[in-house]
């Protein structure tokens, strides 16, 4: 089989949101392709889709993310292009994703993994251990905030969000005294040095596929899943099929508490994964290690046990 590849009198469309992070990861998959065949940059188009989470996140900018609506919400629109070939290809947060792809459509290539960790951003601290008694901090990610109330009863969570521009203004307003975003979003725009701490893992867990960037497309598209085969990095595909087979055996998503990382060592796959009660009050955990070609049969163990160990009752809040 030959690939049709893409020229500028018929250019590969990307489609993405239209975020800078959005756009900076789409920016990214363009130049691997282009890198990879030899391909100007006019053999593509950046499509920018908007999506009811954008609209709904500017309408509402006070509202909690996960009052205004569930999964799929910043990707919906996209998925819709892609199955009606108004784009070829969505790149897309993973940390974002479904564990299940609409019918029609899937999502096999990941981009090199960027760094895992949430970043410590406040403007009077430079750690999360130096907050004093009492401080305030801000954050709008159910799982960071359920995290940081278990581990650090000490702190008091508010509701924060919007950009890193508007977060920034408001700690130096004294809304609050530290906020958290994922490091590896500020390393793709060039504002890793916003972050006073990158936060290891055994201080907060990250979510499941954070720092991983996914390119969907449809499942008959056979030029588009040869082109995607060359940029694809397999470590971050076995690492992200370990988390999101945890997930998903959790019947979680990304508005629930529940933070998973992989992490790979010559042949040995080492999962750690936690659920939490959105209070913090509770939260089951667990740390393994298998061959890497178990990761997912290890990560739905896992979810079993966790589950089993949480009894009836843990998850309620899950379907509120
Ligand atoms: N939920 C929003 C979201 N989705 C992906 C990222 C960051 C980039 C990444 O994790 O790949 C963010 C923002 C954040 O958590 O700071």
């Amino acid at each position: 089989m030959t690939t049709q590849l893409p020229s500028p009198a018929s250019p590969l469309r990307i489609g993405t949101r239209g975020s800078p992070l959005a756009l900076a990861q789409a920016y990214e998959t363009r130049t691997r392709l282009m890198r990879a065949f030899s391909l100007p940059e006019e053999a593509f188009e950046i499509v920018v889709i908007k999506t009811t989470g954008d609209n709904r996140a500017m309408i509402d900018a006070d509202r909690p993310l996960k009052e205004i609506g569930n999964k799929g919400l910043f990707t919906k629109e996209i998925e819709e292009a892609l199955t009606e070939g108004r784009i070829d290809i969505a790149v897309h947060s993973m940390k974002d994703m479904p564990t299940q792809q609409p019918a029609g459509l899937m999502l096999d290539c990941y981009l090199p993994r960027e760094d895992t960790r949430d970043a410590f951003v406040s403007v009077t601290a430079d750690s999360l251990q130096d907050l004093p008694q009492g401080a305030i901090v801000g954050s709008s990610s159910l799982r960071r905030r359920a995290q940081l109330l278990n581990r650090f009863p000490h702190l008091q969570v508010v509701e924060f969000r919007g950009n890193v521009q508007t977060r920034m203004k408001k700690l130096q307003d004294g809304v609050a005294q530290a906020t958290f975003l994922a490091q590896a979003g500020l390393n793709r725009l060039g504002m890793a040095e916003v972050a006073k701490q990158a936060i290891a893992p055994e201080d907060m867990l990250p979510a499941i596929a954070q720092g991983a960037i996914g390119i969907e497309r449809r499942t008959d598209d056979l030029d588009s899943a040869a082109m995607l085969e060359a940029i694809h990095d397999g470590q971050t595909g076995q690492r992200l099929a370990a988390e999101r087979a945890f997930l998903a055996a959790l019947d979680g998503s990304c508005e629930t508490p529940i933070a998973g990382l992989a992490e790979l060592d010559g042949n040995t796959l080492r999962l750690r994964g936690e659920v939490l009660r959105p209070d913090g009050s509770d939260r089951i955990g667990a740390d393994r290690t298998a061959p890497i070609t178990d990761g997912v049969a290890l990560a739905q163990a896992m979810a079993r046990d966790l589950l089993d160990e949480a009894g009836p009752g843990f998850f309620e809040w899950m379907w509120d």
